[in-house]
C-alpha cells in the first residue's frame, strides 16, 4: 500500500493526474489555483507557465510566471519544449513540457490555470489524465467589479479582458466541471470535493486489484 496524496491517508496506488482550471479573466481561477496548490494536503504541483505578458506589480518571475521575451518563447515552441501553448488577449502562454512529465512519472498530480485552446491541447495528449474545471463568475457585473477591484490591470487591459471574457464563457460546455464562484470557500469546497471523488475513480487505481487480492488471500487463511 502507497501513501496517497490526500491529506496523508494512506491509500491504494494510482495514476497521476492533471487538474485544470480555466475561466474569463476576473472569475477567480487564479484565487482558486494557488488555493488548493499551496494546502501542501492535497499534493498538487502548480504548473509554472511561461509568457510574454508583461509582469503585474503583485506578480514574483519564477513563481507566478516566467516572463520572457517573444523570441525565447519562440526557441521554446520551436524545441517543442512546450506540452501545449496559445495566444491569449495578445499575449503568448505555454505549459512547459519537462516539468509535467517528471511529476506525473513520480505518480504525483499537478494543476494547471491555463485556457481553452490549452486545455483542448492538453486532453488531446492526455486524454483520461485530465480532469477539467470551468470557472464562471455570478454576474457579469461582479467580473468587471472583480477585475476593477484586483487593480493590476490598466482600464484598456481590463476592457480587452471583458471583451474576450464573452467568448471564453462559452467554452464551459468543453469542461467537465463548471463551478460558480460567488462564495471563495464554497467554491473552494466544490474544488475539494471534485479532487476527492476524481482521485477514487476506480480506473486511475492502479493498485487495487493487488488490493483486493490481498484482501481475498486474508479472507483464505480464515482471519
Ligand atoms: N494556453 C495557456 N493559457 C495560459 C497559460 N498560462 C495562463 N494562461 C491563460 O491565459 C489567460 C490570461 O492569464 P493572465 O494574463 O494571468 O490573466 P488573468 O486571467 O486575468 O489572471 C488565462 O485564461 C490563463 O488561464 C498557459 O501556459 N497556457
Ligand atoms: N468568490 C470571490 N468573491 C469575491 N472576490 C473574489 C472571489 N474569487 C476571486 N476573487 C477576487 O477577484 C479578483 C480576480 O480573481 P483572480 O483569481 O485573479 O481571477 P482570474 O485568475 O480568473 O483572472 C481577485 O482580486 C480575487 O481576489
Amino acid at each position: 500500500m502507497t501513501q496517497d496524496a490526500t491529506h496523508g491517508r494512506p491509500d491504494i496506488a494510482r495514476r497521476g493526474l492533471i487538474l485544470i482550471l480555466s475561466s474569463p479573466s476576473g472569475a477567480g481561477k487564479t484565487t482558486l489555483t494557488r488555493a488548493i496548490a499551496q494546502d501542501g494536503g492535497w499534493g498538487l504541483d502548480l504548473s509554472i507557465s511561461v509568457t510574454t505578458r508583461a509582469r503585474r506589480p503583485s506578480e514574483i518571475d519564477g513563481r507566478h510566471y516566467r516572463f520572457i521575451d517573444r523570441e525565447a518563447f519562440e526557441d521554446l515552441r520551436t524545441r517543442d519544449d512546450l506540452l501545449e501553448w496559445a495566444e491569449v488577449h495578445g499575449n503568448f502562454y505555454g505549459t512547459p513540457r519537462r516539468p509535467v512529465e517528471k511529476t506525473l512519472a513520480q505518480g504525483r498530480d499537478m494543476i494547471f490555470d491555463i485556457d481553452y485552446q490549452g486545455t483542448r491541447q492538453v486532453r488531446q495528449r492526455l486524454q483520461d489524465d485530465v480532469v477539467t474545471v470551468f470557472i464562471l463568475p455570478p454576474s457579469f457585473s461582479e467580473l468587471r467589479n472583480r477585475l476593477e477591484r484586483r487593480a493590476e490591470d490598466s482600464p484598456e487591459t481590463i476592457e480587452r479582458r471583458l471583451a474576450n471574457a464573452r467568448n471564453e464563457m462559452q467554452r464551459w460546455s468543453e469542461y467537465d466541471y463548471v463551478i460558480v464562484n460567488d462564495d471563495l470557500d464554497e467554491s473552494f469546497r466544490a474544488l475539494q470535493a471534485i479532487l476527492t471523488a476524481e482521485r477514487l475513480k476506480r480506473t486511475r487505481r492502479t493498485g487495487l486489484p493487488g488490493f483486493v487480492d490481498g484482501l481475498l488471500a486474508e479472507a483464505e487463511r480464515g482471519a
